[in-house]
């Protein structure tokens, strides 16, 4: 049978509220006992208990709302997070299309950014040299490549940053809203570059809130909620299943929504009408 190339078994990681957490190995021994020791109060599990193979040449969409560890779950594919539950195995280096624009030294130039991002990702000298007018040429910054990054706009980073990680070799390719960003022509032209890539047999984990695009690459959807996995099934299913629990929150809303006009209505008649005041001993000469 074929191994995964990304495997994942009862994932999970904690952060603290409020607190930003960065992937560093002190953390492994840290956090890890401290977890022993049980959670703090203020301590959340934005992904916990998450299982899944994705096996290659697999198109996965991950989807869900906002902060529900899509994003996440990406920076512990990548390794740049480490979870402090079970963990999650890769079988290849990862081309990261996350936080494009993140990787540059501003007072660096764009060749020199090119030059070190590359590198930084594995590329061997000679492949950089090969494929660095075409890294420039895509990124459409002939112009400015001898500029320092500080004076570029955000979206060209983002623009030298897609040319450099496209061009790594790497069979797993992970993309978070990168497609999100740059005018109409360059989104026409990344996602030409993310189809042509997918033709090669990568695979792909693609974070999007675009049905459309998710449709476009994805054959295989994962639904994350509340920091659990959902569904895992096909794109459409994934979908669905992200649609439903939508509406059951958007309806849970609209009768907290309707009970709490209804308990103030009650109020308000009520303080409009009185009831009589008792008279003391009126009771008791009744009976
Ligand atoms: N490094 C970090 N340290 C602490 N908390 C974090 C860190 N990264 C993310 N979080 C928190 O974890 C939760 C999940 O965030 P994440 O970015 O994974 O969500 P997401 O599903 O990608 O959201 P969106 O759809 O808005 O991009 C959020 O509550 C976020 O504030």
């Amino acid at each position: 049978m074929e191994e995964p190339i990304i495997q994942a078994r009862d994932l999970g990681i904690c952060f603290a509220k409020g607190k930003q957490k960065k992937g560093r190995v002190k953390d492994l021994f840290v956090r890890r006992a401290a977890n022993k020791k049980g959670a703090q109060a203020q301590d959340f599990w934005p992904l916990r208990h998450v299982n899944f193979d994705i096996f290659p040449g697999d198109a996965v969409g991950i989807i869900g709302r906002n902060g529900t560890g899509k994003s996440t779950l990406l920076r512990l594919i990548t390794g740049v997070l480490i979870p402090d539950e079970g963990y999650v195995r890769r079988e290849g280096r990862v081309a990261p299309l996350i936080a494009l624009s993140a990787g540059f030294s501003g007072e660096l130039t764009g060749r020199e950014n090119v030059n070190l991002v590359a590198a930084l990702h594995g590329m061997t000298t000679k492949e950089i040299k090969n494929k660095f007018d075409e890294i420039v040429e895509f990124s459409e910054l002939e112009d400015f490549i001898d500029t320092p990054v500080k004076y570029y706009s955000s979206g060209m980073k983002v623009r030298l940053g897609f040319g450099v990680i496209t061009q790594l070799p790497h069979p797993i390719l992970l993309v978070d809203e990168a497609l999100a960003v740059g005018d109409a022509a360059f989104k026409r032209k990344c996602q030409q570059v993310i189809a042509g890539l997918l033709k090669e047999g990568r695979t792909l984990v693609f974070v999007s809130h675009s049905e459309g695009d998710l449709k476009k690459y994805c054959e295989r959807g994962i639904f994350l909620d509340a920091g659990t996995l959902v569904t895992d099934g096909t794109v459409q299913e994934a979908l669905d299943s992200y649609k439903e629990a939508e509406k059951r929150d958007a309806d849970r809303k609209a009768r907290k929504k309707a009970a709490a006009e209804a308990a103030a209505k009650k109020a308000a008649e009520a303080a409009a009408n009185p009831a009589p005041a008792l008279i003391p001993g009126a009771a008791g000469a009744a009976q």
